[in-house]
This record gives structure tokens, sequence and C-alpha cells, in this order.
């Protein structure tokens, strides 16, 4: 544990939502899980923690950012979630200029534990450390807490590297882990990062949603 990061409310969030939704078919952030996008899920389980305001990576003409701010990527081409945490850290230099790092969530994972950032802030040792996610021995770097120092490296490795290989680029820097267990469900372990693709796994997670609900 450390506390280089007094306190983690006051980390700026931004969650993801900049990518094609091409596996759904549809846009993502918009699928409704028992009754409520998954979007709105994200932002208000984020929310209830949060005392800043939640920022949205996603296109320009996105058609509803529900109050939050938009930060569309600046580089073109939808290289990746990378650069949606690119857009999010040059945003951070202009509107938190005192943030040492920002976070990010993506918008289709609606099972991660509330207290996520705070746990990521924790394990932070320095400015320039990265902090990721992890469950089951995969790493999970859309949760990331990302440094604001990193964003000149992070722009030069997008623009200069094929492959964009996120593990490539977590390789230039000292990355901190937070492994999570799987959550006990009426009906097996559920990987608490969970993420929905198509709409099978939005079926499946309709599945989890009510397995979980009958456990409280
Ligand atoms: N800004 C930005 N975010 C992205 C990009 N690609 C993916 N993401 C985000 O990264 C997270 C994980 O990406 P995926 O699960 O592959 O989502 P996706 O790319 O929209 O879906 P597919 O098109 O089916 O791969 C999601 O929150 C996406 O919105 C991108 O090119 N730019
Ligand atoms: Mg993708």
């Amino acid at each position: 544990m450390s506390d280089f990061i007094a306190n983690p409310k006051d980390i700026p969030v931004v969650l993801l939502a900049g990518g094609r939704s091409s596996r759904m078919g549809a846009n993502k952030a918009f699928a409704m899980l028992a009754g409520e996008s998954l979007i709105a899920r994200i932002a208000s389980k984020i929310g209830q923690r949060q005392l800043k305001p939640i920022a949205l990576n996603a296109d320009a003409d996105w058609p509803d950012a529900m109050g939050m701010r938009l930060i569309p990527d600046r580089i073109p081409g939808k290289l990746g979630p990378l650069a949606g945490v690119l857009a999010a850290l040059q945003d951070a230099q202009l509107h938190h200029p005192e943030a040492s790092h920002i976070a990010t969530i993506p918008i289709d994972t609606p099972f991660f534990p509330s207290d996520l950032v705070a746990r990521l802030a924790h394990v932070i040792h320095g400015p320039d450390e990265i902090a990721i996610a992890a469950s089951l021995g995969q790493d999970h770097p859309v949760f990331g807490l990302w440094p604001v120092s990193a964003t000149a490296d992070l722009e030069l490795w997008i623009s200069s590297d094929d492959k964009r290989r996120v593990r490539d680029f977590l390789a230039r820097h000292k990355v901190r882990r937070v492994e999570l267990p799987a959550i006990e469900t009426a009906i097996g372990p559920l990987d608490p990062f969970f993420n929905i693709n198509t709409p099978a796994d939005l079926a499946e997670a309709e599945t989890w949603l009510a397995a979980l609900e009958d456990m409280s």
C-alpha cells in the first residue's frame, strides 16, 4: 500500500466508449442490460463513488453523453483502446492540471467492483507508475490508472508502433497490477471483468446479473 495518491476521489475518471462495437453490431454503450443501458449503468456506479465529474471518450458525434464531458480521440483511425487513454491524458493536461493520474473504465464491463479506482490508486508508488486490473491471470488494462507523465511516450508509441499491442506499451513502463478474485454466485464463479462484446455476451450478462441479485 502507498499513499502517493492521497485521495482516490481526486482522480479524474474517463469512460471508454470509442470503439466500433463491430461484434455487437450496434453501439454497445446503449445495449440494454436489465432495463438500463450499459453506459448509464457504469456512469451511475462510478458516480456514486466519485467526486470529480466523469468524462466520456467517444466519437465526436456521440448521440447522448448523459451530461458527461465528451473527449473524442485526437488521432484518427480508431487505433484501439490506448487511443482513448491518450485522449484522456491529453485532456487532463488541460482540464485537470493538478492530476498525476487519470483512471479509465470501459463501458462494456458491468460487474467490476465499485471501489476499483481506489484499489488501483493504493498500489501507485510514484508519479510515473501505471496500475491495471487483472483477474484469473489475465490483465485488463482498459481498467487502468495512467500517469499524465506518460502522455508524450504514449503519443509517440501509438504513432510509431505498427502492431499497437497494449502489452508492448506497458513493457515500457513500471506497471502495478491489482488482481481480483472471481465473484461467487449461485450459478458459479463470475469473472468481475466479464465484458460484453456480442449479443450472446449480453444475454449471458443478464443471467449473471440475475444470479448476483439472487445472492443479495
Ligand atoms: N478511443 C477508442 N477506444 C476504443 C477503440 N477501440 C476500442 N476502444 C474501447 O476499448 C474498450 C475495449 O474494446 P472492445 O471490447 O474491443 O470494444 P469495441 O472495439 O467497441 O468492439 P469491437 O469492434 O467488437 O472490437 C471499449 O471500451 C472500447 O470502446 C478505439 O479505436 N478508440
Ligand atoms: Mg475492439
